[in-house]
């Protein structure tokens, strides 16, 4: 790490340019890490959050990256702490504890990955949660394997401790679904350019249609102080793994293939042809959840309420 180069000392409240736009930093902290020197501070940009600004020290160009994630209020006082070459611990100082402790990373694989899909330079915030109460809950399984049933019953339950988070898809409201409630209904083109521009936390083409889970779908729970359930197909389920989330993740597997073709027919909101897709689709997912090593939990929905019992006690 070592301190400030004289150069962000000079910089420091003054205007960066790097070529095509000029960006005003203050109460920054700096780090370097790997090729880079990091400015943490309120820009004349982030609004009201923490912004970031990177200093390439091979071609001395500033970037400004794409920030996904939860970002943090800004602060007046804030510390930074390099934990390795892939993350930062910045604490807001004058914070209430539980929203003082922040990971910005820098070069994990996520980070990487999402550089790579972006084709830009990317980090992403994360919170520390103190605790595991308050740890996302991914809870994915089967079309059919009754997912939305438990989730709906745990919600019901302890409306104020868990919140849903809502996802975006590109697939038609079935009766008496709301937007804004079960889905956000979206455009293809909408939703593609939200995940271009990093909107995202995970998104995948489920059952042909696009299906995705925001940034602020996620935010919007966390900031009711509660405990947020993503209800998520396995690839998603793989995404929010390899993100800095921090999740839980369950896996609801059905009794048998046929209970599972029962409930999707009784359930009656599929065509014939999409319930034959879903089926097929189901038997990939079932394989992938019990062998790829991404679940915490297994469990079986064959009588609702054990199932439900153990969703609230895994063991
Ligand atoms: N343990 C159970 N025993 C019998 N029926 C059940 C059980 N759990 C759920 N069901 C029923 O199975 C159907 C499918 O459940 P649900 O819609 O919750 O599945 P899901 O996993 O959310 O599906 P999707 O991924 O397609 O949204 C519903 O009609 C529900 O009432
Ligand atoms: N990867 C994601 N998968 C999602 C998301 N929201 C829902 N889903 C999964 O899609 C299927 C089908 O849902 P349905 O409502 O059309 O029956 C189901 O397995 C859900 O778990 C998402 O945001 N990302």
């Amino acid at each position: 790490m070592g301190e400030a180069p004289v150069m962000f000392e000079e910089d420091l409240h003054k205007n960066i340019s790097n070529g095509t736009r000029s960006v005003s930093m203050a109460y920054e902290a700096v780090v370097a890490v790997a090729n880079k020197q990091y400015l943490v501070g309120s820009t004349d940009e982030s609004g009201s959050s923490i912004g970031v600004l990177a200093l390439d020290q091979t071609t001395s160009k500033w970037i400004t990256p794409v920030v996904l994630g939860d970002k943090p209020k800004i602060c007046m006082d804030l510390s930074v702490i390099i934990l390795n070459e892939e993350r930062i611990l910045v604490i807001r100082r004058d914070a209430a504890s539980e929203d003082s402790i922040w990971f910005l990373e820098l070069n994990t694989k996520f980070v990487r990955d999402q550089s790579q899909a972006l084709e830009t330079e990317v980090v992403s915030w994360s919170k520390g949660v103190i605790g595991d109460d308050l740890k996302p809950v991914v809870i994915s399984g089967p079309s059919g394997v009754g997912k939305g049933t438990l989730i709906s019953k745990l919600m019901d339950d302890f409306p104020t401790k868990f919140g849903f988070s809502v996802s975006h898809t590109t697939r038609a409201p079935r009766q008496n679904e709301q937007n804004g409630v079960h889905y956000h209904f979206s455009v293809r083109s909408d939703m593609e350019k939200d995940i271009k521009d990093g909107k995202f936390l995970e998104y995948a083409l489920v059952h042909d249609n696009l299906y995705g889970t925001s940034v602020e779908a996620v935010e919007v729970v966390a900031d009711a102080g509660k405990r947020c359930i993503l209800d998520i197909d396995v690839q998603g389920a793989r995404q929010v793994r390899a993100s800095p989330l921090g999740a839980k993740f369950i896996f609801i597997r059905p009794p048998s293939f046929a209970e599972l073709e029962n409930r999707l027919r009784a359930r009656g909101t599929e065509t014939e042809e999409q319930v034959q897709k879903r089926l097929r689709n189901a038997k990939a997912e079932i394989e992938q959840g019990l062998s790829s090593g991404i679940f915490d939990h297994i469990l079986e929905n064959d009588d609702l309420e054990v199932c439900y019992r153990n969703l609230k006690h895994p063991r």
